[in-house]
């Protein structure tokens, strides 16, 4: 072993390139902890970041990756995955040498390739993904490590740096992590991602209108904001980038433009039978009785809205319906996915079991949708944004899906700071709660 794999914190320095949400946030939790970090963002940030970080002994802010990259015995790459190639070509080939280096990217393969084509053969790849966002607390939350081109004693130096996070780790080569996350992600924000859009098109603050009340509702409109307050190229990156998240955004869409012409349509049987399919397919695995990983006594205390509950509306749910059409046709069994999961797939989860398990409600909400038209108006909105992500997913086209996104972030955000910290409740209530399920 070179001495440069020693897990000491007097002796191994950590490097980061990226200093955005997920860079800052492991800067501070490693540096907490101990270790000795040099960072950079970009150049012309150096001069304020550096300001920034002049109160940390421990956080040596540098100009350039380059800087990092020499003196850093393990290096993470914490930048947007549509640039992942270009700063690795720029920096890598100044790693030290036996280093170890790895990336926070969404998707592996591109991230992955970057690094096999740009780093020195003597310098190792072990990467991670944290599978929450940068707000959110690290005990307990999966965080993926792929030992890539490296011994286990390279394994060994990160899992001790990354040690101090409290994290679960989950070791998977980058093409399981792949398909995995995009059974997890892509399709959980393509719903949230078309919830937002539909509510901007009708120029509606879904709080302030009496049939978003209730639990179901506080968890699409807590949930859409966060997605929405968060930087548009993490959601183009993993959608973009992964082929697999694109078949599956593609058949989200599908799923909800068909389920919504079935509901036009009337055809009460065929629609019926297909949502029962699907219910079959996806829950028909739990045993009998099993206990809901979510109740609505819970997700209604969080909620943005002054509404009385008494005025609560029942709801077609076609973003939920179609989630589980969605899963069927494709084959996912949510559950076996529970290991690798972002906080964001645990309570859509939980919320489409509270829909599908719960006696009544399902057949109360296939006859809403068959029969009532109240939401009839935002159900085409929601179809008709399903369908223009779907799209420009499939095209592959960073700046549209930029320029929607942040259209839509812009109508909301004014609201972000209140759904932000009503969203980290409920994150960390339904996490406790579904602790005991979360590991099975
Ligand atoms: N946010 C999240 O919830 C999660 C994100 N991830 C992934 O982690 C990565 C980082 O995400 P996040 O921190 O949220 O994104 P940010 O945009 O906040 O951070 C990326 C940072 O890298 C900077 N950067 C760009 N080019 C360079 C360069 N040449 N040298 C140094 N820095 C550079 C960016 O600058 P500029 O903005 O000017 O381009 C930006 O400050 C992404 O790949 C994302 O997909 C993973 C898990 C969760
Ligand atoms: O929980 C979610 O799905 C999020 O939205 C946060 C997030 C975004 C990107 C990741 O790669 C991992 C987590």
């Amino acid at each position: 072993m070179t001495a440069t794999l020693i897990p000491d914190p007097r002796v191994v320095q950590i490097g980061i390139i990226g200093m955005g949400d997920m860079g800052r946030m492991y800067a501070r939790r490693l540096s907490a902890a101990g270790w000795k970090i040099n960072a950079c963002d970009r150049p012309e940030r150096f001069e304020k970041l550096k300001e920034e970080y002049a109160s940390n002994p421990l956080v040596n802010i540098f100009e350039n990756g380059h800087y990092v990259s020499r003196l850093s015995d393990y290096i993470i790459y914490s930048v947007e995955a549509e640039n992942i190639d270009s700063i690795v070509a720029m920096y890598g080939p100044s790693t030290k040498v036996g280093a170890v280096v790895g990336g926070q990217t969404s998707c592996k393969a591109p991230e992955i390739a970057a690094f096999e084509k740009h780093l020195p053969a003597d310098v190792q790849i072990v990467s991670c993904h944290s599978l929450h966002g940068p707000n959110v607390d690290t005990r307990g939350q999966p965080l993926v490590l792929i030992q890539h081109r490296a011994s286990d004693e390279a394994l060994d130096l990160v899992r001790t740096v990354l040690a101090c996070f409290n994290s679960q780790f989950v070791y998977l080569t980058a093409t399981q992590h792949d398909k995995i996350t995009a059974d997890t992600q892509a399709a959980t924000h393509a719903a949230f991602l078309s919830m937002g859009v539909a509510w901007h098109a009708n120029s509606q603050f879904p709080w302030e209108v009496p049939r978003y009340v209730g639990g179901i509702e506080n968890v699409k409109i807590n949930i859409s904001l966060r997605i929405f307050s968060n930087k548009w190229h993490v959601y183009a990156g993993l959608a973009i980038m992964n082929p697999a998240a694109q078949a599956q955004i593609l058949q989200y869409a599908k799923s909800v433009t068909q389920l919504f012409t079935l509901m036009i349509e009337h055809k009460a049987d065929e629609f019926r039978q297909r949502i029962y399919a699907a219910r079959k397919a996806v829950f028909g695995g739990l045993p009998p009785n099993h206990e809901l990983l979510l109740s609505d006594d819970l997700l209604d205390k969080f909620s943005l809205s002054n509404v009385p509950l008494e005025e609560r509306t029942p709801n077609s749910h076609l973003s939920l319906l179609a989630m589980v059409d969605c899963w069927w046709k494709l084959g996912i069994v949510p559950y076996d996915h529970m290991i690798c999961s972002t906080p964001l797939f645990r309570i859509w989860l939980g919320v489409t079991e509270y829909l599908f398990q719960s006696p009544g409600l399902l057949d109360d909400c296939i006859n809403v949708a068959l029969g009532n038209d109240t939401f009839r108006a935002d159900d085409l909105e929601f179809t008709m944004a399903a369908r223009s992500w779907s799209e420009i997913i499939t095209w592959g086209d960073f700046n549209l899906y930029r320029r929607r996104f942040e259209a839509t972030q812009e109508y909301f955000s004014p609201r972000f700071a209140d759904a932000t910290s009503l969203g980290n409740e409920m994150i960390k209530t339904i996490f406790e709660k579904t602790k005991q399920r979360r590991l099975h």
